[in-house]
């Protein structure tokens, strides 16, 4: 693992200086060797299939869900490279010249998932912004994982940039989770976690280096009186039924009593086979469960929805501020003013209006892939691409100048 971190090291200062052009190029070949290795990624990802025990639909990959990748790792090539983007420039009275730019973090380490694609992503990603990247992939997903990495390594090599700048840990030992919180001795930069409740609370034990949390999605939609009820119906719907493992799934709906009675039986027969769970007036109109207590905190990654009558926009907002975790929330109204003052009070990283929240997503943003939505406040919010990978730097022009 710190042999890793070194040649990561010496790939970062490699690659921060490279031109623009020389990594859109490598990226192209990493998508290249994608669909020129596919035959031993897909007997790789079979292999994983065949031992899963669960979420299994996440890890399957099969031509189609390849060609996707090897689509999103060229969508990053073309995209703006953020390396040396001036963000903003001014001239100081002695005659000083000051301009802030973009540079890459330099060595991410990554803890994800048991999910394919995301090995591919994070790379293209890590590339484009001129980071070198160490993959810790999900230990169902190891053998795609791995396979991925070999046809990303063909790539890289192909185009003459060194095998540190993409690394993936080669086991599933947890033991490797835990040297890459401690840094890999000085290596690692920024570690990035994404995952549930045990990597969460494992991170905040045992890091000791900046981490950037892509972490659980418990999304709320909020219904307001003046929700249009087809849009209400068909928006928690997708919300909830799109995809129910997604983590920007909406877990809790929150619909104003004065509207419920009408409402709420539109919305459950929208969700068809969603299993509804709700406080005591809301099963006064439709039939469901009881909800307890941990239905409010439960990310149920299933087609289970938590459903609670609130009294207008502020108890929802406060819903909201108890029980979220910052990740992404949605209100469904046709009065811009309440749509707003929602927009502006929910503290998270996505908040979004009339529409699902499944959007959560940096392709539906136009990142073209994601690193993942960040859940915290610092350094990035929101679905990471590219652009969120880079720090900034001041560079000082002078003619000369000393200081008084
Ligand atoms: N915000 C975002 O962008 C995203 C958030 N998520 C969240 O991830 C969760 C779903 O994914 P899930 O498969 O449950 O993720 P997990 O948290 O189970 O796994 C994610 C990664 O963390 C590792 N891990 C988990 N626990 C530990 C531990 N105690 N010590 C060391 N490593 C650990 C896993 O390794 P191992 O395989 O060995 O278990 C895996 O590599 C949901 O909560 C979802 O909201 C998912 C995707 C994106
Ligand atoms: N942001 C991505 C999904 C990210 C995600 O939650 O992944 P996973 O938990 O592995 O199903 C999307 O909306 O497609």
């Amino acid at each position: 693992m710190n042999r890793m971190g070194r040649e990561a090291r010496e790939a970062a200062a490699v690659l921060r200086a490279l031109p623009a052009e020389t990594r859109s190029d490598a990226i192209r070949a990493m998508a290249r060797h994608v669909r020129i290795q596919a035959p031993n990624i897909l007997a790789a990802n079979a292999e994983d299939v065949a031992a899963a025990t669960s979420m299994v639909d996440r890890l399957r990959l099969d031509d189609a869900r390849l060609e996707a990748i090897a689509l999103a790792i060229e969508e990053v090539a073309a995209l703006p490279d953020p390396v040396g983007a001036e963000i903003a420039r001014w001239q100081r009275p002695n005659g000083l010249d000051i301009a802030r730019v973009r540079t890459p973090i330099g060595v991410i380490g990554m803890i994800y998932e048991s999910r394919p694609n995301v090995t591919a992503d994070a790379a293209a990603i890590c590339l484009r912004s001129g980071n070198a990247i160490i993959l810790r992939s999900g230990s169902e997903a190891l053998r795609s994982a791995r396979a991925i990495h070999q046809a990303l390594a063909a790539g890289l090599a192909q185009a003459g940039l060194p095998a540190g700048a993409v690394q993936i840990v080669p086991t599933a030992d947890r033991a490797a989770v835990g040297m890459m919180l401690e840094g890999l001795a000085g290596s690692i930069d920024l570690i990035i976690p994404r995952g549930g409740k045990a990597l969460v609370e494992r991170v905040s034990r045992e890091a000791r280096v900046p981490t950037l949390g892509h972490l659980e999605g418990l999304c709320h939609t909020y219904v307001h009186l003046s929700a249009d009820p087809d849009k209400a119906a068909s928006i928690v719907a997708n919300a909830k039924m799109r995809r129910v493992s997604v983590c920007g799934s909406t877990e809790t709906l929150l619909i104003d009593r004065s509207v419920a009675a009408t409402l709420l039986p539109q919305i459950a027969a929208a969700l068809g086979d969603c299993e509804l769970r709700g406080d005591a007036e809301a099963r006064s109109i439709v039939p469901m469960a009881l909800a307890g207590d941990a239905d409010w905190t439960t990310e149920y990654l299933a087609p289970i929805l938590a459903v609670r009558i609130v009294d207008g926009i502020d108890d929802a907002i406060a819903h909201i501020a108890r029980y979220g975790t910052g990740h992404t929330e949605a209100i469904v109204a046709e009065d811009p003013a309440a749509a707003e003052y929602f927009l502006d009070s929910v503290d998270s990283a996505i908040v979004i209006w009339n529409a699902s929240t499944q959007f959560a997503d940096g392709g539906e943003f136009g990142f073209g892939a994601e690193i993942g939505i960040a859940t915290g406040k610092l350094h990035a919010r929101g679905p990471v691409g590219p652009e969120q990978l880079t720090t900034f730097k001041y560079l000082v022009r002078g003619t000369g100048q000393v200081r008084p």
